[in-house]
């Protein structure tokens, strides 16, 4: 479809639309996607034509801006969100000079609100909704009151670690948080994990076993590490455990699978 596209559009709009295809991709949770080039900030997409490659590998210059990074501390977090957050993030330095870079250490993954908004090429969005758009997860102004979290991620191991804080907004049984949103941050970390290894991907099954209530306001560490990959299948375990590990809240088997642009397009 992105081919077709290109048959019918001048260079320049071609430019323009997968563009806005691409920032989308950008912006959308927490990524510079495409293991290789984690630290580039330079994200790969599956592309499926070498015209599709080259027009995109000349388009980070347009992105200037700056998008406000979510995974960073705000006045909300609490003690044990930021003595993880400063634990994880000490161990997350860039690689001195001379020092080779063998993913032995913990990426701290930039996390921003901007949706995939183009995703069935604007043509379906109203304009409303494309400038509303907000990744789901990062969509509430009030510090703390929903989900503050920050993953990082070693490549070595092919673990991401996330420290989750749930905000008084999450609550499902009384002071406790909801299924739907641990669920979510399950989705999110897996989802994460399962882009690094190759983006884009979309979740196709998400096994879920809640296995102790996690108390409102707590912070807790989500964990996920590759259990296998079947071509454009990547299958991810995760466990939600206090921070001190001494109790295991939820349990799942998330299954990813990468898709290519034509697939969002599609709608
Ligand atoms: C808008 C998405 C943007 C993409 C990025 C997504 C996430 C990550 C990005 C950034 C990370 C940041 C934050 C993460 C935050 C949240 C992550 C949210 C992710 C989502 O919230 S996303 C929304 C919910 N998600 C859907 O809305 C999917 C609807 N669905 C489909 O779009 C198709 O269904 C698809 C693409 C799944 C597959 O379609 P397809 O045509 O590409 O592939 P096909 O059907 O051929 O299956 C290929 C092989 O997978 C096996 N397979 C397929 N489905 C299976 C299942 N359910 N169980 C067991 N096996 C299954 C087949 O059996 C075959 O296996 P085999 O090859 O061995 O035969």
């Amino acid at each position: 479809m992105v081919f077709f596209f290109a048959q019918s559009l001048s260079i320049l709009e071609m430019a323009r639309s997968v563009s806005r295809i691409f920032s989308g991709f950008r912006c959308f949770g927490s990524l510079p996607f495409g293991n290789t080039q984690l630290k580039t900030q330079c994200p790969s997409v599956l592309f499926r034509t070498t015209s599709e490659r080259t027009v995109v590998q000349v388009l980070p210059s347009i992105f200037s801006r700056k998008p406000r990074d979510f995974s960073l501390p705000n006045s909300s977090w609490g003690e044990e969100m930021m003595r993880l957050y400063n634990y994880y993030n000490s161990q997350s330095e860039e690689a001195t000079e001379g020092q080779e870079d063998h993913g032995e250490q913990w990426t701290r993954l930039p996390s921003y609100n901007r949706s995939l908004k183009y995703a069935t090429g604007g043509v379906y969005l109203s304009k409303i909704i494309q400038s509303k758009a907000r990744l789901f997860t990062r969509n509430i102004r009030d510090p703390g009151a929903a989900f503050e979290y920050v993953v990082f991620f070693r490549q070595d191991k092919q673990r991401c670690v996330c420290v989750f804080q749930a905000g008084h907004l999450l609550e499902g049984p009384p002071g406790h948080v909801h299924g739907g949103a641990i669920a979510t941050m399950i989705d999110t970390v897996t989802g994460t994990h399962a882009s690094l290894l190759s983006a884009p991907v979309m979740t196709a099954n998400l096994n879920i076993n809640y296995r102790s209530p996690i108390p409102l306001g707590s912070t807790v560490l989500i964990e996920s590490t590759l259990d296998k990959e079947e071509g454009k299948k990547k299958f991810i375990l995760c466990s939600v455990t206090s921070t001190d590990g001494s109790r295991v809240h939820t349990e799942a088997t998330a299954l990813f699978v990468s898709i290519s642009i034509s697939h969002l397009l599609r709608g």
